[in-house]
This record gives structure tokens, C-alpha cells and sequence, in this order.
């Protein structure tokens, strides 16, 4: 691939500066080592490096601490992005869905503190928003491919051992028979008749299983967090007008990215 042109040489050298960084925080890291007291995933991999230092089968080197802090970043990076960016575009093309976070914001957290991930639990409104915009985004439509470790039959059908899977998320996501109206954006999805959240096991944006997505919690505080401190604080506006076309899911290599918008914050 070095020899052909095209934009991946943009994302190879992306990745080699990404590379560089964590090399230096790795660095750092040993430097700075208290075993008794981890600061992070990679403090953590270290000690257990030096725990294993003995055993020549040992996962726990440090090409394999570099790899899967790269790994962090990337899967961390672009799926929680591109999930922000779809929110905030849903929210331009919907301004009352926007004021009904910005009312239930200021009930519960008000405008003198800082939002916290326990509010989440009371705010019943965001919370069913954040979960459609996960369905709606659905920003990993054909999931990570998997591989069956041995010969399987599902549904009659035979799957031979080695047979690369793609458990795919969009047809679970515009399951009619689990969300009236499937293309739509629509928060009620999650709402009961009481206005409360309703759970919905059908929507799986990080998957299931024993595969499912290590990052699930860190993706979920963090998208509460900023969006709801973005709403405390902002109004978000547009001088363009968004169709159902715009906001519709765009298919990006194996991932759904929302279009260039744009998009002003005002002050509230
Ligand atoms: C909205 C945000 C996110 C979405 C929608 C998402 C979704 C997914 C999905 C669908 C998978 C595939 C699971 C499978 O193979 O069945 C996955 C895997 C993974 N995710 Fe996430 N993810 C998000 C955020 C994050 C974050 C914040 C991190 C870490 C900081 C992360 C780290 C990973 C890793 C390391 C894997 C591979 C796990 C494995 O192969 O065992 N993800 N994610």
C-alpha cells in the first residue's frame, strides 16, 4: 500500500504520530512506576509485565502494551466522536427535542454545578435521546467481524470452523418489530407512557457477548457528560436547515459518520 497513492497515507501517518505519543507516555510511565499505587491502564500492564517477566509464554510484553493502548485510542476515539457529531446534528434538525433536554437539565442539574453521571439516572428525557441517537447513529452498522472457533449449526445453516461472521447491528437497529418506526428518530422509542426510560435490549450499539465492547461505560459517561454540559451551557443553532437526507446514516469504510455541518454555539 506504501506504493499507492490515496488518502490512507494521511491515516498511516496518523497512526505513526499516535504511535510516537503513546511510545513517550509508556516511557514516562516506567519513569515514574509506584507498583503500589496504578495511576492507569498502562501502570497496570506494566506491573504485570514485571509480575510475568519469568514466563516466556507471557501476552504481557511491551509490544503488546503499545498495541493495545493504540487500540484504546483508536476504538475510543472515532465511535464516540462520530456518535457526539450525529447527537448534535439530530439536535439541530429537532430544536424541541434540544429544549426538552436544556428544561429537564435545568430541573435537575441547574446552571451553578457541573454535570455528573449520577444525574443520568434521573434524567429520564436525555438519557432516552443519547440511547436513539446510539440507534439511530448506529455508527458500527456491520459490527467487528468475528470467527467461529468451531463448526456450527444456526438455523440449519452449517458454519465451518474458521469462517469469518459479521454479527451485523444495522438490521437490529431498524427492527420494525422492535421500533415502530425504524428510519426515524424518535426518543419515544425509549420512553414508557410515564415519560420513564424504557430499556430496550433490541438496541445493542456495543454489541454482546463476550466480545462486547471493553469501553462500553467510559463511552456512555463520556457522551452524557459532554452533551449535557454543552446543553447547560449553549444553545446550538445552524444557518442551514438539515433534511431527513442530511441526518440520515452515511456509510464511512465500515463506519457511520455523520456530514459536515455546521454549527454555532450560543450562550445561554
Ligand atoms: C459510542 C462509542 C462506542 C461504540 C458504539 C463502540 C462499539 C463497539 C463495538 C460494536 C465493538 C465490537 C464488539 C464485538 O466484537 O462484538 C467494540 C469493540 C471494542 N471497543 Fe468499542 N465502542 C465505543 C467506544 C469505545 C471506547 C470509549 C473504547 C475504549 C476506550 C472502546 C474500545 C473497544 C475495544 C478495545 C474493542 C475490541 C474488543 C475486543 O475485540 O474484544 N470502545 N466497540
Amino acid at each position: 500500500m506504501n506504493y499507492v497513492p490515496g488518502p490512507h497515507h494521511r491515516l498511516i501517518s496518523i497512526s505513526e504520530e499516535l504511535g510516537e505519543f503513546i511510545h513517550e507516555r509508556v516511557k514516562a510511565s516506567q519513569e515514574t512506576l509506584d507498583p503500589s499505587s496504578p495511576r492507569h491502564f498502562i501502570d497496570s500492564f506494566l506491573i504485570k509485565m514485571e509480575e510475568e517477566k519469568k514466563n516466556p509464554n507471557t501476552e504481557f510484553n511491551l509490544k503488546n502494551l503499545l498495541m493495545t493502548t493504540h487500540n484504546l485510542f483508536v476504538a475510543g476515539m472515532e465511535t464516540v466522536t462520530s456518535t457526539l457529531r450525529y447527537g448534535l446534528l439530530i439536535l439541530l434538525k429537532y430544536p424541541e427535542v434540544q429544549a426538552k433536554i436544556q428544561k429537564e437539565i435545568d430541573q435537575v442539574i441547574g446552571r451553578d454545578r457541573v454535570p455528573n453521571f449520577e444525574d443520568r439516572m434521573i434524567m429520564h428525557y436525555t438519557q432516552a435521546v443519547i440511547q436513539e441517537v446510539h440507534r439511530f447513529g448506529d455508527v458500527l452498522p456491520l459490527n467487528l467481524p468475528h470467527m467461529v472457533t468451531k463448526d456450527v449449526e444456526f438455523r440449519g445453516y452449517q458454519i465451518p470452523k474458521g469462517t469469518d461472521i459479521y454479527p451485523l447491528l444495522c438490521t437490529v437497529h431498524h427492527d420494525p418489530k422492535e421500533f415502530p418506526s425504524p428510519w426515524k428518530f424518535d426518543p419515544n422509542h425509549f420512553l414508557d407512557e410515564n415519560g420513564q426510560f424504557k430499556k430496550n435490549d433490541a438496541v445493542m450499539p456495543f454489541s454482546a457477548g463476550k466480545r462486547i465492547c471493553p469501553g462500553e461505560n467510559l463511552a456512555r459517561m463520556e457522551l452524557f457528560i459532554f452533551l449535557t454540559t454543552i446543553l447547560q451551557n449553549f444553545k446550538l443553532t445552524s444557518p442551514t436547515e438539515y433534511s431527513d437526507y442530511d441526518i440520515a446514516p452515511k456509510l464511512a469504510g465500515f463506519l457511520n459518520a455523520p456530514i459536515d455541518y455546521e454549527l454555532s454555539f450560543i450562550p445561554r
